[in-house]
């Protein structure tokens, strides 16, 4: 768990945020700051108008509307930049293995790129192939011009070396902002990485987009990726205590539920990043989704939170897009 005070966070340059000080569990000392935002209008947010209320029902959060507003200022700068330079931003796929959840995902990458107008590449490997093969396909992207965002979707098959892979994509269109490079530029104060990982950077988006004020506030993140950053023993630190005192809560745990209304301050703003499928028989699929925060119980406690499904999820594709038309952008010097 990493509990975060904001120090400095403005909506339109970038988003620091510096150290931490998870008091009551044993004091950590740490620096992270989680994203730069360049997008348009982050400090107006067309299409969303709702305040944050601080009573007994919280605001939902829509990222689903977010998300369509998003694409909407994309597809606005996708045309210029076609029309004046005649340039098509690009975005390579790399599908590997038979996982459905991966391919719907990627998929829904697809729908989304075309929904903007940018050109997008898929390439499909089997689960057993080499880890030469992804390396040879990442290579190929890499040095096609006419593709300026390559991601390799996640989880890879156990045979294969992540890291390996997710080094070997150019810094340059590493449009989902894992490659070692950018993530160490994220965590460095006075360093920029070239793309912020989508997740977190739409995380940040939409706490700008419905006018939560970051700055000064007490921010806590529940979750142990390599993007939190912090040590595994850490997590098992009393987080309902912690929690208890954030203003603002990042759940990226990947438990159905586990943060309870009881671990929450009045008021506080929720961002619920887990996307847990639970057993429903009555479900189309038999299983539905729910996230890492008792929505129900937070709903009473909290001033604003986002839902699971159409909160953060959408946002994490809108975010791909939004690094791909960075990227391009970049590559061309187009303003
Ligand atoms: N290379 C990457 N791999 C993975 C990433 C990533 O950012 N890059 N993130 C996740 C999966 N993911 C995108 O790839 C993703 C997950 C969920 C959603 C989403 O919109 N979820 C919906 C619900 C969808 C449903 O009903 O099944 C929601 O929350 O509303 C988008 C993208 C792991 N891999």
């Amino acid at each position: 768990m990493a509990s975060l005070m904001f120090t400095d966070c403005s909506s339109s340059i970038s988003s620091r945020l510096i150290h931490v000080n998870a008091r009551s569990s044993g004091a950590i000392l740490f620096r992270q700051h989680v994203g730069q935002l360049r997008l348009r209008s982050t400090a107006s947010p067309r299409g969303c108008s709702l305040s944050i209320r601080c009573s007994s029902s919280a605001t939902s959060v829509d990222g689903k509307a977010v998300a369509k507003t998003i694409r909407d200022e994309i597809t606005i700068d996708v045309t210029r930049m076609k029309e004046s330079i005649g340039v098509v931003p690009g975005l390579a796929v790399i599908l590997v293995g038979d996982r459905k959840d991966s391919a719907t995902y990627v998929r829904n990458k697809k729908k989304a790129c075309e929904s903007v107008g940018i050109k997008s590449i898929e390439v499909r490997l089997a689960e057993d192939c080499s880890e030469e093969q992804v390396l040879k396909s990442i290579s190929c992207f890499n040095d096609d011009p006419s593709v300026h965002g390559i991601l390799v979707q996640l989880p890879l098959p156990s045979h294969m070396d992540e890291q390996n892979i997710l080094n070997a994509v150019s810094i340059e269109k590493d449009v989902d902002g894992f490659h070692p490079l950018n993530i160490g530029r994220l965590a460095m104060r006075g360093r920029e990485p070239l793309f912020v990982p989508c997740t977190p950077k739409g995380c940040i988006e939409l706490l700008h987009r419905y006018k939560v004020e970051i700055k000064g506030k007490r921010a806590v993140v529940i979750g142990r990726s390599n993007i939190v950053g912090m040590p595994a023993a850490l997590l098992l630190q009393n987080p309902e205590e912690i929690t208890r005192e954030a203003d603002i809560i990042i759940a990226a745990v990947g438990q159905p539920n586990m943060v309870r209304g009881s671990w929450i301050k009045p008021g506080a703003v929720i961002i619920d990043v887990g996307i847990n499928p639970v057993d429903d028989p009555n479900a189309p699929r038999g299983y539905r989704l729910v996230g890492d925060v008792c929505y129900e119980e937070a709903c009473q406690v909290a001033s604003a939170i986002t839902p699971v499904p159409g909160g953060v999820g959408p946002m994490t594709i809108a975010m791909l897009l939004s690094n791909t038309l960075i990227s391009a952008k970049r590559i061309h010097n187009f303003e």
